[in-house]
């Protein structure tokens, strides 16, 4: 299991308080493609922000790599997720200045774990590895959505993260798309067995994945391994 959340509460606001997530537990094993879906509002980004450190629940324990992350300080916690994870986002987040290359190169940058000259060349190859070579000198606003995504997927996995967290990575795309981002993402967790957590609106891009879990108005409605 690379992933334990138990009993995860999170209210929004002091003043006039909303609770998005309302208790919600929840496993995820390594190598696992687990798809998080529901209506808008339900509480899916929350969630996947309070699994991956970026927020914090108001209440519960999140325990990732067996570390839990309640007894982490945000300095810890930053460290955690540039050595064990990578993110993909609806709108791709790569840096409008930098080229597809130098978008890819940044885990490596700011992990210090490859000798400069290296991080070039492996991230040249991650560009090939996802088709998109040719685009490797092109700046952001220069390429397709599909384009840009891949360059995030590669982005995500030049560091051999243990776990990606995907929020809506197939939201801004058409379904061809969609489905060759989904393809992606099943291949590389194939090869590599990094475990994605994929939080999507679209049941196509949820079939996809080796489990489904439903949320509506802040709980898990389904797909709980246990009770
Ligand atoms: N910073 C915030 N302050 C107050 N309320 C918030 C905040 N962030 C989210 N919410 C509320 O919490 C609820 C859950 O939001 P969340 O973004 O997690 O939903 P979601 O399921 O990811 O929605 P969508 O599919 O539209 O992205 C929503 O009602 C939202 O309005």
């Amino acid at each position: 299991m690379i992933v334990r959340a138990v009993k995860i509460r999170k209210i929004y606001g002091k003043k006039d308080p909303f609770e998005a997530l309302k208790g919600v537990s929840l496993e995820v094993d390594e190598g696992e493609i687990l798809a998080i879906l529901g209506p808008s509002g339900c509480g899916k980004t929350t969630l996947l922000n309070c699994l991956s450190g970026l927020d914090t629940p108001t209440d519960g324990e999140i325990f990732v790599l067996g570390k839990n992350l309640n007894n982490m300080s945000e300095e810890e916690k930053t460290k955690f997720r540039a050595e064990n994870m990578g993110f993909i986002f609806q709108f791709f987040n790569l840096i409008p200045v930098l080229t597809a290359v130098e978008n890819v190169e940044i885990p490596l940058l700011i992990s210090k774990k490859f000798p400069v000259n290296k991080i070039r060349k492996k991230a040249y190859e991650w560009l090939e590895r996802l088709h998109i070579g040719h685009r490797a000198k092109a700046y952001p606003n220069e390429m397709s959505g599909g384009e840009q995504q891949r360059v995030a997927i590669a982005r995500a996995l030049i560091n051999n993260p243990k776990i990606v967290w995907a929020d809506e990575p197939t939201g801004a795309l058409d379904t061809k798309n969609s489905e060759e981002i989904m393809n992606i993402i099943l291949e590389m967790n194939r090869e590599l067995g990094t475990t994605f957590v994929i939080v999507t609106h679209d049941p196509n891009v949820a079939q996809k994945a080796h489990r489904i879990i439903k949320m509506d108005s802040g709980l898990i409605i389904s797909g709980q391994k246990s009770g």
